[in-house]
């Protein structure tokens, strides 16, 4: 497999090179048994698969180096790995900070063993970029809960999966990684508030989707020598040359967990409100691609969920 080192700047900059991971063996036969894994639904795991199919292909259409990084676990930990359900929702595992990969810590125990997989795979493959020695003491930090704003500015959420504790032990490397600004915000802890990237996202080089009730929220502005002092969340993204697309009504997942391809294209669901998201008038002449991904949607999480990027140029 041909590597190219890790470059992330932003949420919109042309995808080179994806990380995802195939979708379990295992269906979800009954609404029971998924509220209790905290789905909404159950799963048929052969549609799942044929969902995860039609990600792929596009992103490789696009002209994406797709990795599905299962197929490199050694056979002992594969067979653990294909187990489990949440497998395929890579963006919480890790993330990429312009040319350094931080590692995430599981917010949830069901997560671990999944995060540790991908981790020594990243390892051997980055020895220079990746360590795990960052996380040492940090108890949860789920990527989902971060956007990279732009080559300044990450921000983060402080939520059911993400600790402030954790956070302040690992923003030492996000500076150290090149960024000079971290926003902090904490969203209500409920399924449907699971992840930052379930309540707002970035939709072009100059457009921030968000939830409405967001607007009601301060952020606090933390730079290298502390906390600098607070922001409305709008005034927070004004001024990293964000403006904010208010959503009033919205269906979370498939309204707000995209991914954007390059500036020009978005990713979305199927199930998404195009028309909505089209009616924004700098995102009325952007290219939409969708796609079905319904089934896999069902386990709580969105594209932006299932695609790690590594490398965005
Ligand atoms: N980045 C995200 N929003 N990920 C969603 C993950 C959902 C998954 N069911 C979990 O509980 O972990």
């Amino acid at each position: 497999m041909r590597l190219e080192q890790p470059n992330c700047w932003s949420e919109h900059g042309a995808l080179q090179t994806v990380l995802v991971c195939s979708p379990s063996v295992q269906s979800i036969p009954s609404l029971q048994v998924a509220e209790n894994v905290q789905w909404n639904a159950p799963v048929q795991q052969d549609v799942a698969m044929e969902n995860h199919h039609s990600l792929i292909s596009v992103l490789k259409q696009e002209g994406v180096q797709v990795i599905d990084y299962a197929l490199y676990l050694d056979l002992v930990t594969r067979q653990l790995n294909e187990q489990l359900i949440n497998r395929f929702f890579v963006r919480d595992l890790a993330c990429v900070f312009g040319n350094t990969i931080l590692p995430g810590i599981a917010g949830t125990f069901m997560r671990r063993a999944e995060y540790d997989h991908v981790h020594k795979l990243l390892g051997n493959w980055f020895p220079e970029t990746f360590t795990k020695d960052v996380t040492e003491g940090v108890k949860a930090l789920e990527y989902g809960d971060v956007l990279i704003l732009n080559a300044n500015a990450v921000f983060i959420n402080i939520g059911m999966r993400t600790s402030l504790e954790s956070v302040e032990q690992m923003m030492g490397h996000i500076f150290q990684a090149g960024f000079t600004e971290i926003g902090l915000i904490s969203l209500p802890r409920r399924a449907d508030t699971l992840h930052l990237d379930m309540n707002c996202n970035v939709a072009a080089e100059d457009v921030v989707i968000a939830k409405s009730y967001m607007y009601y929220l301060p952020v606090q502005v933390v730079n290298k020598e502390g906390i600098k002092g607070y922001d409305m969340t709008e005034k927070f993204l004004h001024r990293h040359g964000f403006d904010i697309y208010w959503l009033d009504k919205y269906e979370t997942i498939p309204d707000i967990n995209f991914l954007n391809i390059n500036p020009d294209t978005l990713l979305i669901s199927k199930q998404a409100h195009k028309q909505m998201l089209k009616s924004h008038p700098k995102l009325k002449n952007k290219r939409f691609i969708e796609i079905d991904v319904s089934e896999l949607e069902k386990a709580g999480g969105g594209i932006r969920c299932m695609t790690l990027p590594l490398v965005r140029k």
